[in-house]
């Protein structure tokens, strides 16, 4: 359930009027992944079913290899199930589309563009008029608090502000899902605690549906409405943490602490015997 008032600001007659969430829902429906190895097949993923409402944040947790980025392509289109569906506001998912966007720990961006540039990349394939364009980059590049950087070259970043354009990039043109896998795995902390705060004004902005996939289970706590903890491989999920700590949250919240805990501990007994990776 969506508990974000609507970006859309109303007049005042209209405002017990609901405004359709700019997110879609996602249902997951007995996806298993095998992959076709050379010597041998690894199965990646035991059938998993998942319903994700329109406007929601889910967090994916679960060791390496347990088969998270898999799902994510298969959600973003980009890889096939080798059973069951992806539906995406109840069409069944068969390839990429620009309902839903895959972001990574590596913001893929053309070095060869500036800020401007690769935010607006999208708009330009879309063919908007150049006025338009000018005006929904801009929105975008503010929106991630990029202002004055609009000709900086991305080898002039610093890694949150690559990560900060990857975002706008993906923005612009406007898709119902952010799938994220790892997206700030790579930054040092101070920045990513900045970028919790800015993920989190930009989805409460623009009601996205977001499935995050992280390693760090005090950032899915921070981030997410639920938490989804997964087995080693062959993936399945073992819980799913509904998290109802009020928003903005704080990483040195008790309550998150404790939640986090809780799911560490659940990790951890899936995990049998394997070492739990980062849980900072
Ligand atoms: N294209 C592929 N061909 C064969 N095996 C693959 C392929 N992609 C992934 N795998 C295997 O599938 C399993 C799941 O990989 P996946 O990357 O989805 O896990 P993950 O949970 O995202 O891991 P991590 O947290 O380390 O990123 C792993 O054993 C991986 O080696």
């Amino acid at each position: 359930m969506l508990r974000r008032s609507p970006v859309i600001e109303l007049p005042s007659q209209f405002q017990s009027v609901s405004v359709e969430p700019n997110g879609i829902p996602l249902k997951i429906e007995q996806v298993s992944k095998t992959y076709a190895g050379r010597a041998q097949a690894v199965e990646a993923l035991r059938p998993v079913s998942l319903e994700i409402e329109a406007g929601e944040f889910v967090c994916f947790v679960g060791p390496s290899g347990c088969g998270k980025s898999t799902l994510l392509s298969i959600i973003a289109g980009l890889e096939s199930a080798s059973n069951g569906t992806v539906w995406a506001s109840n069409k069944p998912v068969q390839g990429p589309g620009t309902d839903r966007v895959l972001l990574f720990q590596e913001a893929a961006l053309f070095p060869w563009l500036d800020v401007r540039g690769n935010v607006e990349f999208g708009l330009r394939q879309a063919g908007l008029p150049a006025k338009r364009r000018a005006s929904l980059t801009q929105k975008f590049i503010d929106m991630v608090h990029l202002t004055g950087f609009e000709k900086s070259y991305i080898h002039h970043l610093s890694g949150g502000m690559r990560q900060r354009v990857a975002i706008a990039r993906a923005l612009a043109i406007n898709p119902a899902v952010l799938l994220m896998d790892e997206p700030f795995g790579a930054l040092d902390a101070l920045t990513r605690d900045r970028m919790y705060v800015e993920l989190e004004s930009i989805w409460s902005a623009t009601q996205k549906t977001i499935v995050f996939v992280t390693h760090n289970v005090h950032e899915a706590v921070a981030l997410g409405d639920r938490v989804v903890v997964f087995s080693p491989r062959p993936g399945t999920i073992v819980r799913d943490f509904r998290i109802d700590l009020p928003r903005p949250r704080s990483l040195e919240d008790h309550r998150l602490v404790d939640q986090a805990a809780e799911i560490l501990a659940v990790l951890k007994d899936a995990m049998g015997e394997q070492e739990v990776v980062h849980n900072g």
